[in-house]
Protein backbone atom coordinates (compact mmCIF):
# COMPACT_ATOMS: atom_id res chain seq x y z
CA UNK A 1 0.00 0.00 0.00
CA UNK A 2 1.59 3.23 -0.62
CA UNK A 3 1.60 6.16 1.35
CA UNK A 4 -1.06 8.58 1.13
CA UNK A 5 0.14 12.45 0.22
CA UNK A 6 -1.87 15.23 2.14
CA UNK A 7 -3.45 17.63 1.37
CA UNK A 8 -1.96 20.60 2.83
CA UNK A 9 -5.48 21.89 3.78
CA UNK A 10 -6.56 21.60 7.53
CA UNK A 11 -10.32 19.92 7.47
CA UNK A 12 -10.76 20.44 10.94
CA UNK A 13 -8.79 23.29 13.42
CA UNK A 14 -9.33 23.90 17.39
CA UNK A 15 -7.73 26.76 18.94
CA UNK A 16 -7.50 27.16 22.51
CA UNK A 17 -10.06 24.87 23.06
CA UNK A 18 -10.94 24.92 26.74
CA UNK A 19 -14.21 22.54 28.42
CA UNK A 20 -16.06 22.27 31.23
CA UNK A 21 -18.46 20.23 32.51
CA UNK A 22 -20.91 22.19 34.94
CA UNK A 23 -22.51 20.31 38.29
CA UNK A 24 -23.65 20.92 41.41
CA UNK A 25 -20.32 20.19 43.26
CA UNK A 26 -18.70 23.02 41.30
CA UNK A 27 -17.94 21.31 37.67
CA UNK A 28 -15.21 19.65 35.76
CA UNK A 29 -12.57 20.97 33.31
CA UNK A 30 -12.40 17.91 31.02
CA UNK A 31 -10.34 19.80 28.45
CA UNK A 32 -7.90 22.95 28.65
CA UNK A 33 -5.34 24.70 25.66
CA UNK A 34 -6.32 21.90 22.71
CA UNK A 35 -4.86 23.41 19.88
CA UNK A 36 -4.95 20.76 17.12
CA UNK A 37 -5.57 20.97 13.16
CA UNK A 38 -6.41 18.16 11.72
CA UNK A 39 -5.09 17.22 8.13
CA UNK A 40 -7.71 16.00 4.99
CA UNK A 41 -7.12 12.08 4.69
CA UNK A 42 -5.21 11.69 7.82
CA UNK A 43 -5.85 8.53 10.07
CA UNK A 44 -5.52 10.70 13.68
CA UNK A 45 -5.50 8.72 16.76
CA UNK A 46 -6.21 9.52 19.92
CA UNK A 47 -4.57 8.02 23.18
CA UNK A 48 -4.53 9.40 26.84
CA UNK A 49 -5.57 7.82 30.22
CA UNK A 50 -9.79 7.23 31.47
CA UNK A 51 -11.53 10.22 31.63
CA UNK A 52 -8.80 12.68 30.49
CA UNK A 53 -11.44 14.09 27.82
CA UNK A 54 -10.83 12.23 24.55
CA UNK A 55 -14.91 11.49 24.38
CA UNK A 56 -15.69 15.28 25.31
CA UNK A 57 -13.31 16.43 22.52
CA UNK A 58 -14.81 14.22 19.74
CA UNK A 59 -18.13 15.59 20.92
CA UNK A 60 -16.86 19.19 20.22
CA UNK A 61 -15.62 18.07 16.84
CA UNK A 62 -18.78 16.36 16.03
CA UNK A 63 -20.88 19.53 17.57
CA UNK A 64 -22.55 17.60 19.88
CA UNK A 65 -20.86 20.08 22.62
CA UNK A 66 -19.83 23.68 22.49
CA UNK A 67 -16.55 24.55 24.04
CA UNK A 68 -16.24 26.78 27.19
CA UNK A 69 -13.65 28.54 25.43
CA UNK A 70 -11.44 28.50 21.92
CA UNK A 71 -12.84 27.72 18.63
CA UNK A 72 -14.13 24.63 16.62
CA UNK A 73 -14.11 24.88 12.75
CA UNK A 74 -14.93 22.91 10.22
CA UNK A 75 -13.41 24.17 6.26
CA UNK A 76 -12.79 27.57 8.61
CA UNK A 77 -16.48 27.62 9.35
CA UNK A 78 -17.76 27.32 13.28
CA UNK A 79 -18.74 24.24 13.99
CA UNK A 80 -22.51 24.98 16.05
CA UNK A 81 -24.07 21.32 15.77
CA UNK A 82 -23.70 18.37 14.40
CA UNK A 83 -24.03 16.80 10.97
CA UNK A 84 -23.56 14.84 8.30
CA UNK A 85 -20.24 15.70 6.79
CA UNK A 86 -19.35 14.78 10.51
CA UNK A 87 -20.20 10.60 10.78
CA UNK A 88 -20.33 9.29 14.34
CA UNK A 89 -19.44 5.93 15.43
CA UNK A 90 -19.93 5.10 19.13
CA UNK A 91 -18.81 1.42 20.77
CA UNK A 92 -22.55 0.96 20.98
CA UNK A 93 -23.94 0.32 17.27
CA UNK A 94 -26.62 2.31 16.80
CA UNK A 95 -29.33 1.38 15.08
CA UNK A 96 -33.02 1.31 15.13
CA UNK A 97 -33.88 -2.17 16.19
CA UNK A 98 -37.59 -2.21 14.02
CA UNK A 99 -36.08 -1.33 10.98
CA UNK A 100 -34.13 -4.13 8.81
CA UNK A 101 -30.52 -3.19 7.99
CA UNK A 102 -31.02 -1.80 4.33
CA UNK A 103 -33.66 0.50 6.25
CA UNK A 104 -31.19 1.42 8.67
CA UNK A 105 -28.50 1.92 6.26
CA UNK A 106 -31.22 4.07 4.16
CA UNK A 107 -32.66 6.21 6.75
CA UNK A 108 -30.37 9.50 6.65
CA UNK A 109 -30.92 9.36 2.99
CA UNK A 110 -34.82 9.12 2.99
CA UNK A 111 -34.50 12.03 5.78
CA UNK A 112 -32.13 14.09 2.98
CA UNK A 113 -35.21 12.86 0.52
CA UNK A 114 -32.77 11.33 -1.97
CA UNK A 115 -34.91 9.76 -4.69
CA UNK A 116 -36.04 5.89 -3.44
CA UNK A 117 -33.71 3.97 -6.35
CA UNK A 118 -30.03 6.62 -5.59
CA UNK A 119 -31.37 5.51 -2.12
CA UNK A 120 -31.16 1.47 -3.45
CA UNK A 121 -27.92 2.06 -5.28
CA UNK A 122 -26.47 3.58 -2.74
CA UNK A 123 -27.08 1.28 0.07
CA UNK A 124 -25.86 -1.64 -1.89
CA UNK A 125 -22.91 -0.43 -2.70
CA UNK A 126 -22.17 0.27 1.18
CA UNK A 127 -23.72 -3.05 2.20
CA UNK A 128 -20.85 -4.71 -0.33
CA UNK A 129 -18.32 -2.51 1.16
CA UNK A 130 -18.56 -3.23 4.85
CA UNK A 131 -18.86 -6.98 3.35
CA UNK A 132 -22.61 -7.60 4.49
CA UNK A 133 -24.14 -8.66 1.20
CA UNK A 134 -26.78 -11.06 1.85
CA UNK A 135 -28.18 -9.33 5.28
CA UNK A 136 -30.29 -6.72 3.72
CA UNK A 137 -33.68 -7.98 5.44
CA UNK A 138 -32.66 -8.85 8.38
CA UNK A 139 -33.21 -7.00 11.67
CA UNK A 140 -29.98 -5.86 13.80
CA UNK A 141 -30.95 -8.37 16.74
CA UNK A 142 -30.21 -11.10 14.26
CA UNK A 143 -26.77 -10.16 13.88
CA UNK A 144 -23.66 -10.40 15.46
CA UNK A 145 -21.51 -7.34 17.43
CA UNK A 146 -19.42 -7.00 14.58
CA UNK A 147 -22.04 -7.43 12.36
CA UNK A 148 -23.82 -4.93 13.87
CA UNK A 149 -20.79 -2.43 13.95
CA UNK A 150 -20.38 -2.60 10.03
CA UNK A 151 -23.86 -1.92 9.88
CA UNK A 152 -23.31 1.10 12.07
CA UNK A 153 -20.70 2.25 9.69
CA UNK A 154 -21.91 1.44 6.38
CA UNK A 155 -25.38 3.93 7.61
CA UNK A 156 -22.69 6.97 8.19
CA UNK A 157 -20.68 6.02 5.40
CA UNK A 158 -23.66 6.35 2.70
CA UNK A 159 -23.85 9.96 3.74
CA UNK A 160 -20.56 10.41 2.16
CA UNK A 161 -19.12 12.11 5.33
CA UNK A 162 -15.59 14.06 4.82
CA UNK A 163 -14.81 12.86 7.97
CA UNK A 164 -15.09 9.67 10.54
CA UNK A 165 -15.37 10.41 14.08
CA UNK A 166 -14.71 6.83 16.08
CA UNK A 167 -14.69 6.74 20.09
CA UNK A 168 -13.56 3.22 20.69
CA UNK A 169 -15.88 1.27 18.15
CA UNK A 170 -14.17 -1.88 18.56
CA UNK A 171 -14.11 -2.00 22.44
CA UNK A 172 -16.06 -4.61 23.13
CA UNK A 173 -15.49 -6.61 20.00
CA UNK A 174 -13.72 -10.24 20.51
CA UNK A 175 -10.30 -9.97 19.62
CA UNK A 176 -10.26 -11.81 15.92
CA UNK A 177 -13.43 -9.50 15.00
CA UNK A 178 -11.59 -6.56 16.69
CA UNK A 179 -8.30 -7.27 14.05
CA UNK A 180 -11.17 -7.83 11.16
CA UNK A 181 -13.00 -4.44 11.96
CA UNK A 182 -9.31 -2.60 12.11
CA UNK A 183 -8.51 -4.06 8.49
CA UNK A 184 -12.11 -2.99 7.35
CA UNK A 185 -11.60 0.46 9.10
CA UNK A 186 -8.51 0.78 7.21
CA UNK A 187 -9.08 -0.51 3.78
CA UNK A 188 -12.49 2.32 4.05
CA UNK A 189 -10.02 4.80 4.99
CA UNK A 190 -8.22 4.15 1.58
CA UNK A 191 -11.02 3.41 -0.24
CA UNK A 192 -12.58 6.43 0.53
CA UNK A 193 -9.80 8.66 1.15
CA UNK A 194 -11.94 10.05 4.53
CA UNK A 195 -10.32 12.17 7.56
CA UNK A 196 -10.24 9.59 10.69
CA UNK A 197 -10.45 10.47 14.10
CA UNK A 198 -10.29 7.77 16.00
CA UNK A 199 -9.99 7.03 20.00
CA UNK A 200 -8.97 4.34 21.27
CA UNK A 201 -7.17 2.40 24.55
CA UNK A 202 -5.25 0.57 23.14
CA UNK A 203 -1.73 1.51 21.69
CA UNK A 204 -1.29 -1.61 19.16
CA UNK A 205 -4.68 -0.14 17.40
CA UNK A 206 -3.74 2.88 17.24
CA UNK A 207 -0.09 2.02 15.73
CA UNK A 208 -1.97 -0.47 13.52
CA UNK A 209 -4.46 2.13 11.80
CA UNK A 210 -3.12 5.90 12.44
CA UNK A 211 -0.83 7.99 10.53
CA UNK A 212 -0.60 10.71 13.59
CA UNK A 213 -1.08 9.64 16.84
CA UNK A 214 -1.93 12.26 19.56
CA UNK A 215 -1.15 11.16 23.42
CA UNK A 216 -3.19 13.66 26.31
CA UNK A 217 -2.72 14.20 29.68
CA UNK A 218 -4.76 13.14 32.88
CA UNK A 219 -7.92 15.60 33.30
CA UNK A 220 -7.99 18.72 32.41
CA UNK A 221 -6.51 16.88 28.72
CA UNK A 222 -3.97 18.63 26.75
CA UNK A 223 -2.36 17.57 23.86
CA UNK A 224 1.10 16.15 25.65
CA UNK A 225 2.80 14.47 22.20
CA UNK A 226 2.46 13.57 19.56
CA UNK A 227 3.55 10.93 16.96
CA UNK A 228 3.83 10.47 13.17
CA UNK A 229 3.50 6.99 12.23
CA UNK A 230 3.90 4.89 9.08
CA UNK A 231 2.75 1.19 10.16
CA UNK A 232 -0.79 0.77 8.95
CA UNK A 233 1.05 1.11 5.21
CA UNK A 234 3.13 -1.64 6.48
CA UNK A 235 0.76 -3.62 8.72
CA UNK A 236 -1.71 -4.05 5.51
CA UNK A 237 0.80 -5.59 3.55
CA UNK A 238 2.14 -8.94 3.19
CA UNK A 239 4.13 -10.31 6.00
CA UNK A 240 2.46 -7.84 7.84
CA UNK A 241 2.68 -9.01 11.99
CA UNK A 242 6.47 -8.43 11.06
CA UNK A 243 6.27 -4.93 11.52
CA UNK A 244 5.26 -5.16 15.07
CA UNK A 245 8.44 -6.72 15.68
CA UNK A 246 10.58 -4.04 14.41
CA UNK A 247 12.89 -2.12 16.51
CA UNK A 248 10.97 1.27 15.88
CA UNK A 249 7.41 -0.31 16.52
CA UNK A 250 8.29 -1.15 20.35
CA UNK A 251 10.49 2.11 20.90
CA UNK A 252 7.33 4.18 19.85
CA UNK A 253 4.98 1.01 21.80
CA UNK A 254 7.11 1.65 24.76
CA UNK A 255 7.39 5.61 24.47
CA UNK A 256 3.32 5.96 24.46
CA UNK A 257 2.71 3.57 27.22
CA UNK A 258 5.14 5.64 28.80
CA UNK A 259 3.42 8.73 29.06
CA UNK A 260 0.33 6.88 29.35
CA UNK A 261 1.06 5.20 32.51
CA UNK A 262 2.99 8.18 34.30
CA UNK A 263 -0.51 10.44 33.43
CA UNK A 264 -2.30 7.33 34.97
CA UNK A 265 -0.19 7.69 38.42
CA UNK A 266 -0.65 11.18 38.67
CA UNK A 267 -4.84 10.60 38.06
CA UNK A 268 -4.68 8.98 41.51
CA UNK A 269 -3.13 11.42 43.52
CA UNK A 270 -5.82 14.52 41.87
CA UNK A 271 -8.85 15.38 43.51
CA UNK A 272 -12.13 14.70 41.89
CA UNK A 273 -13.27 17.96 41.19
CA UNK A 274 -11.10 20.96 39.81
N1 LIG B 1 -21.93 14.92 31.30
C1 LIG B 1 -20.92 15.07 32.15
N2 LIG B 1 -21.08 15.79 33.29
C2 LIG B 1 -20.07 16.00 34.14
N3 LIG B 1 -18.83 15.49 33.97
C3 LIG B 1 -18.62 14.76 32.87
C4 LIG B 1 -19.64 14.50 31.91
N4 LIG B 1 -19.13 13.74 30.91
C5 LIG B 1 -17.84 13.52 31.25
N5 LIG B 1 -17.54 14.13 32.42
C6 LIG B 1 -16.22 14.15 33.07
O1 LIG B 1 -15.30 14.79 32.19
C7 LIG B 1 -14.06 14.11 32.18
C8 LIG B 1 -13.72 13.70 30.76
O2 LIG B 1 -14.67 12.72 30.32
P1 LIG B 1 -14.54 11.98 28.92
O3 LIG B 1 -15.67 11.03 28.83
O4 LIG B 1 -14.38 12.99 27.86
O5 LIG B 1 -13.17 11.19 29.13
P2 LIG B 1 -12.54 10.00 28.27
O6 LIG B 1 -11.09 10.29 28.15
O7 LIG B 1 -13.29 9.80 27.02
O8 LIG B 1 -12.79 8.77 29.26
P3 LIG B 1 -12.77 7.19 28.95
O9 LIG B 1 -11.46 6.90 28.30
O10 LIG B 1 -12.87 6.57 30.31
O11 LIG B 1 -13.95 6.91 28.07
C9 LIG B 1 -14.21 12.92 33.15
O12 LIG B 1 -13.65 13.28 34.37
C10 LIG B 1 -15.69 12.74 33.29
O13 LIG B 1 -16.03 12.27 34.57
Amino acid sequence: MDERKYKANYVVTLKNINFRYSGEKGGVTALQDINLGIKEGEFLCVLGPSGCGKSTLLKIIAGFLQSSAGEARMDNEPIHGPDWHRGVIFQSPTLYPWLNVQDNIGFGLKMRKFPQNEIEELTNRYFELVGLKGFERHKPYELSGGMKQRASLARILVNKPRMLLMDEPFGSLDSLTRQNMQTLIREIWTKTENTVFLITHDVDEALALATRIIVMSSRPGRILKEFQTSFTYQISGVGHEKARYKPEYMEIREEILNIINSQSEALKFSSPER
